[in-house]
């Protein structure tokens, strides 16, 4: 099967200090994956080195077929869609939804290229599959966090990225909008040309059965590896955990865990 990611021994320095240590993890196409871990895990210093503005310091990275040191990192970015709420203040919030949208297709942060009216239209498009054809027309500052996050996802689809990150999509967002808004990935996941997707998050009630794979990081390292059904366990997460937990299973085989 095609590898999306390649990590071996890869371990990233800054200093003194080892943020990440011997890193060994292969995802590939078809493959949903989410990475749980606590304040400070790494998962970040992860996520910039598979987007390629962190190089390993040593061991060896392939992502999407081509090898750090060998590979274009602006050709690879453009093949990676990145979600997360530091993106936010970068946009031009003033403009409406769909030239947000649009903006992913040139991976810019406004539109300053040339579009058609099949791009604008292809925008509107893939907000109406994310269930946000409500908020065509509106300016991104007027939308509510959850709204925003949709528009957001819209937008890295824009450039039909093979892999996308959800760098902890659900952060600021109220119960109700979070619920709404993991459905709409759990849609995207069903999609026969979704791409590979990857989860980043606290919590593991917001991990969905999309998510088959699941990795546990903790202090720059990968406690484990492997199926969500192996991993989401009461057994496993007390040792993943650095106090006592408590687990409480949801529906749709999802976990919640509360320190005891
Ligand atoms: N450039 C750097 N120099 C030194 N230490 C760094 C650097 N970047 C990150 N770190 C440290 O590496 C650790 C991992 O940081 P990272 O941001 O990847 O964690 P995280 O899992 O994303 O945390 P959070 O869930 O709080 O966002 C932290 O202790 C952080 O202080």
């Amino acid at each position: 099967m095609t590898k999306i990611l390649d990590f071996q021994n890869v371990t990233l320095e800054r200093g003194e200090r080892t943020i990440l240590k011997n890193i060994n993890w292969t995802t590939h196409v078809k493959e949903n994956w989410a990475i749980l871990g606590l304040n400070g895990a790494g998962k970040t210093t992860l996520l910039k080195m598979i987007h390629g503005d962190l190089w390993p310091t040593t061991g060896r990275l392939e992502v999407l077929g081509g090898v750090f040191g060998h590979t274009s990192i602006p050709e690879l970015q453009r093949k990676i869609g990145w979600v997360s709420t530091a993106l936010q203040d970068a946009l031009h919030v003033g403009d409406r939804v769909e030239k947000i949208v649009l903006s992913g297709k040139f991976a810019s942060i406004g539109v300053y290229e040339k579009y058609t009216q099949a791009d604008v239209e292809q925008a509107k498009q893939i907000l109406r599959q994310m269930g946000g054809a409500e908020l065509i027309g509106k300016r991104y500052q007027v939308l509510s966090q959850g709204e925003r996050q949709t528009v957001l996802i819209a937008r890295a689809l824009m450039a039909r990225p093979q892999l996308l990150i959800l760098d902890e999509p659900c952060n600021g967002l109220d119960l109700f909008a979070r619920e709404r808004l993991l459905q709409r990935v759990a849609k995207l996941a069903e999609a026969p040309d979704s791409p590979a997707l990857l989860f980043v998050s606290h919590y593991t009630e917001e991990l969905l059965p999309c998510f088959q794979n699941v990795m546990l990081l903790r202090d720059g390292q990968v406690i484990r590896q492997g199926k969500r059904t192996d991993l989401l366990t009461e057994a496993v997460l007390s040792d993943f955990y650095p106090a006592p937990i408590q687990t409480a299973a949801l529906s749709e085989q999802r976990l919640a865990v509360y320190p005891r």
